[in-house]
């Protein structure tokens, strides 16, 4: 974090496991593309990093005075102990909640970096005499795609102000095994890649967007609250409908999709990577066998960020 002085000066907590239990459920309005509507939020568990930066720590690096250092070890107890009093919803909402906490107790602190990956736990179906339901006591810990959010705070003479806000789904991981394609690139006597009509395109995904008013990402009373599972879900039925003529073309895609979906956002970001598993077995035709593996590195990727001008630019057919 750069100090106004621009000296660059931090530290603080990774790794902060955070494990609370009943929180607020959250409850969002349903868009067609998906069928989230809201989290019991029974278990709201986040991987938690945390650093601070202030110009009254700069004797803790030249002089060894640790006078104004607050402990990381302290840092740590601070969150657990903070995430036990919010009565929020949301992620984002936890890390502005512990981001106040900890400027109010701390007057010394100038700024500070806030960031989290939720740790998703997903229901089981159990069936208890008639029908399946889902359990509201195990849970089931996912390795699949998670939410994130990450935010910069600096305090001024006018108070305490968030400087930066992101939110995110991070780690999509999806293949497409027909309805993908990749010719029209530039040939010459550098390329050795054949031109494809149907490729089993995997590709690994995280979706980055910012609100143009952070509130509706802390406050979910507000209504107006984006979760990243319909995003991720909007990622999802884009892949499926449309067919896919390169990655930069289905990022915009859903790019597209998303900002329309929700005008209460103000940009949208995107980093993906190809992964398209390399053909062994050629199959013969549509809906039938083929065999493939991994691919080799190096990989592919792409970036893109779109903001709502783009929504007059360009078409999208449907
Ligand atoms: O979707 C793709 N975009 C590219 O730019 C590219 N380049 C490449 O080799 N394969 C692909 N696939």
């Amino acid at each position: 974090m750069k100090l106004r002085s621009g000296r660059t000066l931090y530290y603080g907590k990774g790794d902060v496991l955070s494990y609370r239990t009943y929180a607020a459920p959250l409850s969002v309005k349903a868009i067609p593309e998906s069928l989230y509507t809201g989290d019991t939020n029974i278990i709201f568990a986040h991987n938690i990093m945390f650093s601070v930066s202030s110009e009254v720590l700069l004797t803790s690096f030249t002089q060894g005075d640790n006078t104004q250092v607050v402990a990381t070890d302290s840092m740590k107890n601070f969150i657990l102990r903070q995430t036990a009093n919010y009565d929020g919803s949301t992620t984002e909402g936890l890390l502005a909640y512990i981001s106040e906490r900890f400027l109010e107790w701390y007057p010394h602190i100038e700024a500070i970096e806030i960031s989290a990956d939720r740790m998703p736990f997903g229901s089981v179906s159990v069936t208890e005499g008639s029908g399946w339901r889902d359990s509201q006591l195990v849970f089931r810990r996912s390795h699949n795609e998670h939410a994130c959010a990450r935010l910069k705070w600096m305090r001024s003479d006018a108070g305490i102000a968030l400087s930066e806000h992101e939110c995110a789904m991070k780690e999509i991981q999806l293949i497409k095994v027909s309805g993908s394609s990749f010719y029209g690139f530039v040939r010459d006597e550098y390329t050795t890649l054949p031109e494809s009509y149907d490729r089993p395109l995997f590709i690994f995904l995280d979706v980055c967007w910012t609100y143009s008013e952070a509130e509706d990402a802390f406050d979910h009373k507000r209504d107006r609250y984006v979760p990243s599972e319909q995003v991720r879900d909007i990622a999802h039925t884009v892949f499926h409908s449309s067919n896919t003529p390169s990655i930069q073309n289905l990022i915009y895609r859903i790019g597209h999709r998303v900002l329309s979906s929700f005008p209460q956002l103000s940009e949208i970001r995107f980093e993906s990577n190809n992964r398209t598993w390399e053909t062994i077995v050629e199959p013969a035709g549509p809906v039938s066998a083929g065999v493939y593996t991994e691919p080799r590195p190096p990989y592919g990727f792409q970036g893109f960020t779109m903001t709502r001008e783009d929504l007059n630019e360009g078409r999208i057919d449907e």
